[in-house]
């Protein structure tokens, strides 16, 4: 069998973008998504998204990490497929979408998507880390040195002797300035250092802020792949209309062969 497949990029976080309209990708073959985000034997990408018809929004986004399973919310996943879903005419410049944590908003301009994030309630300040769910669970530290800070090290450490099997994305931050950001992420699923996390880089905005590092409520972090800006309100440590804005580029697109 063969698939067409798009790739997408945010901000270095890559995908395998298909068409799910019409219930041609199998779900359930795990090894079959491994393979097509192996980036040797396959096509290469930190995880694969479908883009599939949805009864209460314009599409519903279903996100797998790279190793086969199927992940909580991916931010540059859902900023990828929202360009996506404009480039095939499924929305316009405004899109509402549903994923597995909710229905999202997002607005398209040009390669730039801004995506209404989940509210946060809950951070939790624990010495040396904060502990938040942006959609996904993150661990958000600041180090210093972060450039030359070993991530996949630290953060696999993190990963599995903080938060057992189940586990939790690993962010490592450096303060560049009042409302600036360096940050490098261990994800989970992909079990390595990928070049931006979305809903890590909310993470790190959210618990900066409410640790009084900064005081903006639009904040700017640097990746390895990129700058993204996160915007938010924040009344008695709840976090409201919070967005996620950045670039979401498609790359290629092709056909595949699917054997497995
Ligand atoms: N790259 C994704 C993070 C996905 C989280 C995923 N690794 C999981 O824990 O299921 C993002 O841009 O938000």
């Amino acid at each position: 069998m063969k698939l067409q497949f798009f790739k997408y990029q945010g901000t270095g976080n890559d995908f395998v973008v298909m068409d799910n309209r019409q219930h041609t990708f199998p779900k359930n073959n795990t090894t079959l998504v491994a393979y097509l985000c192996d980036r040797r034997f396959g096509i290469g990408a930190d995880g694969l998204l479908l883009l599939e018809n949805d009864k209460m929004s314009d599409f519903r986004m279903v996100y797998f990490n790279a190793d086969g399973a199927e992940g909580s919310m991916c931010g540059n996943g859902g900023r990828c497929l929202v360009a996506f879903a404009n480039h095939l005419g499924v929305v316009g410049n405004d899109a509402v979408f549903n994923a597995v944590d909710g229905l999202h908003h997002a607005h398209v301009d040009g390669n730039i998507v801004n995506l209404k994030m989940v509210d946060v309630d809950e951070i939790h300040e624990k010495g040396n880390y904060s502990f938040l769910n942006t959609g996904s669970p993150h661990h958000v530290q600041l180090v210093k040195d972060l450039e030359h800070f070993d991530v996949y090290k630290e953060g696999k450490k993190l990963r599995y002797g903080l938060y057992g099997q189940s586990g939790s994305n690993i962010n490592f931050v450096e303060q560049l300035n009042d409302d600036t950001f360096q940050v490098r992420t261990y994800e989970r699923g992909v079990e390595d250092e990928t070049l931006s996390c979305g809903t890590g880089v909310t993470a790190v905005a959210l618990a900066m802020h409410s640790s009084g590092k900064t005081t903006a409520n639009n904040v700017n972090i640097k990746t390895r792949g990129g700058d993204l800006t996160i915007g938010f309100e924040e009344q008695d440590g709840t976090y409201t209309n919070v967005f996620l804005k950045g670039p979401a580029d498609q790359v290629f697109k092709g056909e595949v062969e699917c054997s497995i």
